[in-house]
């Protein structure tokens, strides 16, 4: 591939570097800017002295001088705010910093903080970082938009128009701050190149009165678009992509659920396109689903989940379980959406509930005359569980009696409260423990610390899209896909669910370490790679002979790729 993510970018970088007023741009370009860490000869031949503090220090003090800010900043919040400014002023910083610390960190940029950013994006915002499009006044506009992001080539876009942000509802364009946490992940996580990488927003209005109310508000106060015109500014984002930038990957996130499955209907045979609600979720918990059944020794066929929640993340899940049931415990696809029951606010969804069911969850409606029932205590009796999966924004609801009623039909049961931010989580880690005297198999979908029960020490595991995305976008632009396939998606979830170490999921650990993300990104990676190539969806001219050595030697590192 000639034109890759690593050469392209330092040739880009370079011509961003020439700028009209000569050196000063250097310091002022947050992909090229290295701050102390320019050498005095650097500062010569640029023309940089005078701008910078005499000393010259290494990448590695810079970071610890970030390190000591951030924990002199009492509040979480003012940790993001610390960290967003790293990253619109020198980028090698901030992964430097980032990817060192990232158990850490992680939950600063992302869930659960990026929660409470995103909440007040209006009030905390300093500058941008990444590009917005208004649906009402930009329209007819975005390819020639896209001309004004500094760099020539992108290779991942993160696109959101606010709609749903994590449990947190309708945040119109502070949805950015959503855009921006995922895209430092694809950087972090699977090494894309930073300067490649580009965080959006469609302003399609918002609905919630708070950020209508609310002076600092930086979208357009107008109701949020609906239906097809909706879908025509979506549409228009999605093809000026394609036409600029034709091997980039397009993220969707966190939109509506109707809208989420409307979107990724009308593009995903048409570009290179995911959702990550709907197919990354669906990859992240299908791993641990492998995973937890061969913990309990649950022969896939007679494995039962009940999903509380029926929106675009537990539909995308539930699918991918039942396809996983199909295929591996060669079943009929009728037999196997048997198998997973979905419960969203009105109960259990089956088909003589009297309401008119959303199209996403008519596949997955009872018809083998499975009374309606609204109390998941019931449902479970009923149902008898191997997994809960909470997927319902909702926050605490699975109490005492819930689990308790899990824990007698279920040696092991997998107890997923994968709602983000923390709030929202149906239950904690520790709840989840006591409660179940030790015998659940906990992840949740944000971090939770360690829990201590009768002298063990149980560690939460975190059933997050973030040990998906990364490596799936990673290993689809880096064999130029011209789609994501279903098949590529579970080639991922197996590499995840293989990454975990047979002595880990002895002790019920069912995801690895989120320290050994870039690891897992590689593994993943090579594994999306493989299956388009196998699949026909990939334009390299030849399979490299090594694809992890492929995907590992085209991955991005501060101070190694930018020296
Ligand atoms: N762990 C992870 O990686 C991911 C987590 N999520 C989380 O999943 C949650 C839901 O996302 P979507 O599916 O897109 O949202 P959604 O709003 O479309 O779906 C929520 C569903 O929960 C149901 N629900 C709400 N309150 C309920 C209650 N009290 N009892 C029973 N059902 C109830 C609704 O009827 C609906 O079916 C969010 O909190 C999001 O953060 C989403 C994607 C990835
Ligand atoms: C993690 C994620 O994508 C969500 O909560 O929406
Ligand atoms: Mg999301």
């Amino acid at each position: 591939m000639a034109d890759g993510p690593g050469e392209g970018a330092a040739r880009t970088a370079s011509m961003v570097a020439c700028d009209q007023n000569g050196s000063a741009p250097l310091i002022w370009n947050p992909v090229l800017n290295r701050g102390t860490r320019f050498s005095r000869n650097e500062r010569l031949v640029k023309n940089l002295l005078g701008l910078i503090p005499p000393a010259v220090e290494s990448l590695e003090l810079q970071a610890e001088r970030v390190m000591s800010q951030l924990r002199e900043a009492s509040k979480d919040i003012d940790k993001y705010t610390i960290l967003n400014d790293l990253a619109t002023a020198n980028l090698s910083l901030f992964y430097k910093v980032l990817v060192d610390n990232l158990v850490d960190l992680l939950p600063i940029v992302y869930t659960p903080t990026v929660g409470q950013g995103c909440m007040e994006y209006g009030r905390l915002f300093r500058s941008p970082l990444g590009m917005y499009f208004s649906g009402f006044d930009d329209k007819g506009r975005f390819r020639e938009m896209l001309d004004n992001w500094y760099s020539d080539e992108v290779d991942i876009i993160v696109v959101t128009d606010g709609g749903r942000i994590l449990g947190l509802g309708d945040l119109g364009t502070n949805g950015m701050g959503i855009s921006v946490g995922k895209i430092s992940l694809y950087v972090a996580g699977a090494g894309f190149h930073p300067e490649r990488a580009l965080p959006v927003t469609l302003d399609c209005g918002t609905d919630r009165k708070e950020m209508l109310e609310d002076k600092f508000y930086l979208g357009k106060k107008v109701p949020r678009l609906r239906g097809d015109a909706h879908m025509e500014v979506v549409e228009e984002f999605c093809l000026a992509v394609k036409e600029k930038w034709p091997n980039c990957l397009v993220q969707f996130e966190d939109f509506q659920t109707e809208r989420a499955f409307a979107i990724l209907d009308r593009m995903r045979d048409r570009m290179l396109c995911f959702n990550d609600d709907i197919q990354g979720t669906g990859a992240v918990v299908l791993s641990g689903f492998i995973n937890g059944m061969r913990v309990q020794k649950t022969d896939l066929s007679d494995a039962r989940v009940v999903f509380y929640g029926a929106g675009s993340s537990a539909c995308g899940v539930a699918g991918m379980i039942a396809k996983l049931i199909e295929t591996e415990a060669k079943v009929s696809s009728q037999e196997a959406f048997k198998a997973v029951y979905l419960v969203d606010s009105k109960g259990l969804i089956t088909n003589t509930r009297g309401d008119k069911l959303a199209p996403h969850k008519v596949p997955f409606a009872r018809t083998d005359g499975t009374p309606n029932m609204t109390s998941l205590v019931d449902i479970i009796a009923h149902v008898k569980p191997h997994a809960l999966f909470g997927l319902s924004g909702s926050g605490p609801s699975f109490d005492k009696g819930v689990i308790e009623e899990v824990c007698k039909y279920c040696a092991r049961p997998l107890i997923f409260p994968l709602s983000n931010p923390t709030s929202k989580a149906e239950i904690t880690a520790e709840n989840a423990i006591h409660w179940s005297k030790g015998k659940a198999i906990f992840a949740a979908g944000s971090p939770f610390p360690e829990v201590e029960y009768e002298g063990k020490t149980y560690k939460p595991g975190q059933a997050n899209n973030v040990f998906i995305f990364p490596g799936v976008g990673f290993g689809a632009v880096n064999v130029k896909a011209t789609k994501v396939t279903d098949e590529m998606l579970v080639a991922a979830a197996k590499a995840l669910a293989k990454s975990v170490f047979p002595e880990e999921l002895e002790r019920g650990q069912i995801y690895p370490e989120i320290q050994d993300l870039r690891k897992i990104c590689v593994k993943i990676a090579a594994e999306v790679g493989k299956c388009a190539m196998e699949q026909g969806v990939a334009r390299l001219d030849r399979k490299p002979f090594n694809m992890a050595a492929h995907m590992l030697s085209r991955m991005w590192t501060a101070g190694v790729d930018d020296e």
